[in-house]
């Protein structure tokens, strides 16, 4: 099964501590959706848990170990706040070079290049055009079809709701619920509540550089025992918000 646990993950940016000792276990099969404000430290922590940046104190421990390089490459899938995309290429040829990276086979990488395009394009034409070429929004999809491309079983979006419409983020819930499972981890920082609502089974919220909530997403509904301050993260009951999560899961 997999497993992450970071523990007493502190950082700090030109002496100003962002994380404090933060410890947490992410278990396969779930979903754990990371909220915070504006500068909590949710992309920090991001990146620290998939070793694109180094803390300065704690450990990062997988299931198989203290995982580094390309060992650890492998099994993760990372959409980060950071691009990654090639700008001559087209779409197609950018994931197929990603797919050969990770030592996929060319029937393998067709394949799923065929599932994940089908999940967030409706008109594959664009997709034969240069990246340089794309709006914001094609950019980030096609860094989670590179995410999701080999299978990972560690994955790691960093606010991917963001600059999506409706309909692809829809999709990208649908993808993230038929692609967990006990064998595999998923870690989301995302603002986007109504997203969040739909696919995560745990939640975390920094707060001043601790982890304020840390628990299931269940009790989080409730909001029981949380704060005023932390309400202000639990889904909005009333039914407009509702009407509209309605509207938007019939798109
Ligand atoms: N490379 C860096 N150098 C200096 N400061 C940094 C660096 N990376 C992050 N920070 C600072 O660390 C804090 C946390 O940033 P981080 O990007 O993790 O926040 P976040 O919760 O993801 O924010 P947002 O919701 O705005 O994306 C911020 O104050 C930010 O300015």
């Amino acid at each position: 099964m997999a497993k992450i646990a970071l523990q007493d993950i502190s950082k700090a940016f030109n002496n100003k501590i962002v994380l404090n000792q933060v410890t947490l276990t992410i278990n396969g099969g779930e979903v754990y959706c990371i909220l915070g404000r504006n500068g909590a430290g949710k992309s920090t922590l991001i990146n620290i848990a998939c070793d694109i940046i180094p803390a300065d104190e704690g450990l990062v421990k997988y299931e198989d170990g203290q995982l580094q390089g390309v060992t650890l490459r492998r099994l993760t899938g990372i959409q980060s706040q950071f691009e990654t995309l090639i700008e001559e290429l087209n779409a197609y040829d950018y994931l197929q070079f990603a797919g050969k990276i990770y030592g996929m086979t060319k029937a393998e990488i067709a394949t799923q290049i065929k599932v994940l395009t089908d999940y967030f394009f409706e008109d594959d034409k664009d997709l034969s055009k240069p990246i340089k070429s794309y709006s914001t929004g094609m950019r980030k999809k096609v860094m989670l079809c590179a995410a999701f491309l080999h299978k990972p079983k560690y994955m790691f979006l960093d606010e991917p709701f963001a600059n999506i419409d409706p309909i692809a983020a829809n999709a990208l819930c649908k993808l993230v619920n038929a692609y967990r499972n006990e064998n595999r981890c998923i870690i989301i920082s995302s603002h986007d509540l109504l997203y969040v609502n739909k696919i995560a089974t745990h939640i975390g919220v920094i707060e001043g550089g601790k982890l304020a909530y840390n628990g299931n997403i269940d009790k989080f509904r409730t909001g029981a025992g949380l704060d005023e301050d932390m309400l202000s993260y639990v889904q909005p009951k009333s039914n407009e918000s509702f009407l509209l999560d309605q509207i938007i899961s019939e798109l």
